[in-house]
């Protein structure tokens, strides 16, 4: 039985990215920039003739925007939609709302890496009750014990491939195009299990906002091309370089 194809969308730019701060699981909307960046993802996904019959978001606005904006300009606005916590970005714990730059400056090029791009080493717990914290918001509220304080990317990767397995796989081996539209670490986590990239390598790899990247799968759910391919690669490479020099 063939399998269909994956394309993964990180939301467009955030105001907090725009802004430089530690974002996570802080809702915050899509900047000017991140709306077009949004729409253009759709305009590429049409060019394409990648047209997603299934969409996939976490429980963030900035990603529900992205894939609304996008399937709209790709008039695919009226597809089959399922949300889920586990797509949700990295909970960045207790640097949620700090500025990159000045954590950096505070603490050092090797543990702001650490806290950044580090496999196993979470930043420390965020305080519940405080102004970034989500232990009252009600789309959490069934989570319990689950709901996450920090998360490290090997917690990203233990929470996320569950959901993986269990929504998206089945929509893949039923030939479907399936759009997962989420975060930066959250994608992270997903093109790690893909092309079964090393805990140690994870850390150089970073995720362009807003564009498109297909994924052809075989029966196992490989990749037919290492790596994906970006919709816009010339534009992916840029944006690339810049999340990675975040803080400086
Ligand atoms: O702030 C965040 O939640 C993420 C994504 O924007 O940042 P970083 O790339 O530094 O992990």
């Amino acid at each position: 039985m063939s399998v269909g194809t994956l394309v993964l969308l990180r939301h467009g730019e955030s105001v907090w990215n725009a802004e430089n701060l530690f974002t996570g699981w802080v809702d915050v909307p899509l900047s000017e920039k991140g709306v077009a960046e949004a729409k253009r993802g759709g305009e590429l996904l049409k060019a394409a003739g990648v047209l997603p019959e299934v969409l996939h978001t976490s429980l963030l606005r900035r990603a529900i925007m992205t894939a609304n904006l996008a399937l709209d300009a790709a008039d695919r606005h009226w597809i089959p939609v399922k949300r889920d916590w586990r797509l949700n970005e990295r909970h960045y714990g207790a640097l949620q709302g700090k500025n990159k730059k000045q954590t950096l400056e505070e603490f050092g090029e090797e543990q702001f890496m650490l806290w950044r791009r580090s496999y196993d080493t979470p930043p420390p717990p965020i305080e519940p009750g405080t102004e970034f914290s989500q232990d009252a918001d009600p789309r959490y509220a069934d989570l319990g014990p689950d709901l996450p304080l920090t998360e490290c990317l090997l917690d990203v990767v233990k929470r996320m491939i569950p959901y993986w397995e269990s929504s998206i796989v089945p929509d893949l081996r039923a030939g479907k195009t399936v759009l997962v539209t989420a975060h930066g670490n959250s994608l992270r986590a997903l093109v790690k299990h893909l092309d079964g990239i090393s805990d140690d390598d994870i850390a150089g790899l970073n995720i362009p906002t807003g564009i498109p990247l297909r994924y052809d799968l075989d029966e196992a759910l490989q990749p037919l091309k290492v790596g994906g391919t970006y919709l816009d690669p010339d534009a992916a490479a840029d944006a690339i370089k810049a999340v990675a020099n975040q803080g400086r």
